[in-house]
């Protein structure tokens, strides 16, 4: 007689997608099994359509090359990335679950400081589900976390927090660093376990890291787009911290929480500094000027959802950037395709955002 099933359901089955970029393999899917085996993924294939991608056994995906991408949008599939991890916004569009975890075909499950293997998803969901503190830092951390809670001065008014919309992880082994910073310290390893989830004070940018992140995207998804830095842009890499900018000046707009911190992973390669510089080169010195740019933004009371804010970004993009270089011109056009494929694909009403 069948066992009865001792596999507890898991929080948001059927509420969330895994969402996979890759343009090598998924072997390491087999280190997640028991985390993501009862989850739907969908994984973007990068690079050469007619390479197949082995998708180990038992696990529940969509996959989408360059060839369906391109059948899907038609020519609006002009705003997806081609050959950068950017191309996982494919996948934020056409999910139909309200929650998105997003991880790196190079990232393991990493072990917390007592030897237990991190469930990485978990944490994430957890962040997602309990609120943030935007308008006043908690010395104590995360103040809705077991064993925590608002010290002595937090104001009674603000304990209620606000919803989550990103939970930003993070990563032991190899660290997300910068071509430059990966050239002069090629051996560094992070092997700091930081037991700590903090909320990203309202106001504050933060360079968001794609690599181990999960989002609502109901109250951010539009938001989350990752924009164009694929082959033939003069900028790659940047596509993560783009979508992090963005969003948390949307976050901060609408009223919405960051966290950042557990869960960790573990990241096993550290891709080529010398290709990465190539690639991060004027971002190195545009980001001094896209910086102070996310500073000044203010958006109308008018943009109340997360589209109209997208929209709002796009037009300052296109007014205050394109001086910076041609690229954000076009930049701000595929921002604007992004809304009109997202609302094409996920029409308001249907799970959408009203200001929360
Ligand atoms: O052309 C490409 C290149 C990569 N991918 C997939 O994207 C994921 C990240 O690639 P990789 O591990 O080689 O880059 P890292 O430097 O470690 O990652 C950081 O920088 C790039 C991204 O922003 C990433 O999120 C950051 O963590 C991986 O799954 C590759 O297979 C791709 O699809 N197309
Ligand atoms: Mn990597």
């Amino acid at each position: 007689m069948a066992e009865p099933s001792t596999k507890v359901t898991p929080l948001l089955k059927d509420e969330l997608d895994i969402v996979i970029p890759t343009i090598r393999t998924l072997d390491f899917l087999e280190s997640w099994r028991p985390f993501f085996e009862q989850y739907h993924l969908i994984i973007v294939q990068d690079g050469d359509p007619s390479k197949t991608i082995e998708v180990p056994k038992g696990f529940d995906y969509e996959l989408y090359n360059r060839n369906d991408i391109n059948r899907i949008l038609g020519p609006r599939a002009s705003c997806i990335s081609y050959k950068d991890s950017a191309c996982r916004s494919f996948a934020f569009l056409i999910s139909k679950k309200k929650y998105i975890f997003t991880i790196d075909d190079d990232c393991f499950v990493a072990k917390d400081p007592s030897g237990k293997d991190i469930n990485a998803l978990q944490q994430h969901i957890e962040n997602l589900l309990t609120p943030s503190t935007p308008f006043f830092f908690n010395t104590l951390y995360d103040p809705y976390r077991e064993g925590a809670d608002f010290v002595r001065g937090y104001p009674f008014s603000l304990r209620e927090g606000v919803p989550t919309a990103v939970s930003h992880g993070l990563w032991l082994n190899i660290p997300d660093y910068d071509a430059p910073t990966q050239l002069v310290k090629p051996t560094e390893r992070n092997t700091r376990y930081v037991d700590a989830v903090l909320t990203i004070p309202k106001g504050t940018l933060y360079p968001m890291c794609g690599m181990n992140l999960a989002f609502n995207r109901e109250l951010i998804g539009p938001a989350m787009y990752f924009g164009l830095f694929g082959e033939g842009q003069p900028i790659q890499r940047y596509d993560d911290m783009w979508a992090g900018w963005c969003s948390k000046v949307v976050c901060d707009h609408l009223g919405l929480g960051v966290k950042t911190g557990l869960p960790y992973l573990w990241h096993s390669k550290a891709s080529n500094p010398f290709s990465n510089l190539k690639k991060e080169y004027n971002g190195l010195f545009w980001q001094e000027e896209l910086i102070p740019f996310f500073q000044s933004v203010v958006l109308s009371k008018e943009s109340t959802t997360p589209q109209k804010c997208y929209i709002e970004l796009s037009k300052l993009v296109k007014d205050k950037l394109s001086k910076l270089d041609p690229f954000f011109n076009m930049l701000a056009d595929a921002m604007v395709t992004w809304i009109e494929v997202w609302e094409e694909f996920n029409p308001s009403g249907e799970n959408s955002a009203a200001n929360p």
